[in-house]
């Protein structure tokens, strides 16, 4: 088994990794393409576009598919994340949840002293209030969202801009996400990676991707990390 006591920095993608908001994220952008007079879509379809930002969600939702059209109309595009930001800001926290075992896990981390960081591409515009109201704001060292820096996953500048910021090492730091933007990010900045085999990854397999380690429950990034808890 590879050796990954030397890890001392976790850094975490949020949607569908820590949070199942897929469900809040859906209500928006169904409220946002009936006040436009579009068709609706069921939360399944809209899991599997979340992933490269509320530009990219909208983007698919006005093509209604996970290919992004090249004839989007613009100002309709505008318009949309006009009324999405209202709309999703009114729901943020309604039915989104913790995905099993991410409370313990991450007071597990921090009781062992890791640094804990985000990295998501979601807007930051969310960002306080969803960790806010699920109790997260106290973990993390430092959150990226996906308009901090000009570029986002796959690009490997917000895992490098984190590890950065918090004085950790590459080698010695472990990124964990559910999609194939995180483990791409983390090849290129040439970090080790965690797959989440839960979560949205556009309907496909997360082993398809060849993370380090695929994981069905957070909990296991524990034994893993050969993490000693104490009780
Ligand atoms: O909101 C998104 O599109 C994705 O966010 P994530 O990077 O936390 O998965
Ligand atoms: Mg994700």
């Amino acid at each position: 088994m590879a050796d990954y006591s030397k890890i001392n920095t976790v850094l975490f993608d949020l949607d569908g990794t820590l949070l199942d908001s897929a469900p809040d994220l859906a209500q928006a952008v169904n409220q946002t393409l009936a006040a436009l007079g579009r068709d609706t879509f069921a939360e399944d379809i809209v899991r599997g576009w979340v992933g490269n930002g509320a530009n990219v969600l909208l983007q698919r939702a006005l093509s209604g598919s996970s290919e992004v059209a090249n004839n989007i109309d613009e100002q309709e595009l505008a318009k949309a994340h006009t009324l999405f930001k209202q709309f999703y800001k009114a729901c943020l926290s309604q039915k989104s949840v913790l995905y099993p075992d991410v409370r313990s896990t991450l007071i597990s981390l921090k009781q062992v002293g890791y640094k804990l960081a985000i990295v998501t591409n979601k807007p930051g515009v969310y960002m306080q209030d969803i960790l806010s109201d699920y109790s997260l704001s106290g973990f993390f060292d430092l959150v990226l969202a996906g308009d901090s820096l000009p570029v986002r996953k796959p690009d490997p500048a917000p895992l490098l801009h984190a590890c950065e910021t918090l004085g950790s090492a590459v080698e010695q730091t472990l990124m964990v996400g559910d999609s194939k933007n995180d483990i791409l990010a983390a090849k290129a900045a040439n970090m080790r990676v965690a797959g989440l085999t839960y979560g949205y990854n556009y309907g496909e397999d997360i082993s398809l991707s060849e993370p380090d380690l695929v994981l069905d429950n957070i909990a296991e990034i524990l034994n893993s990390l050969q993490c000693e808890v104490s009780a």
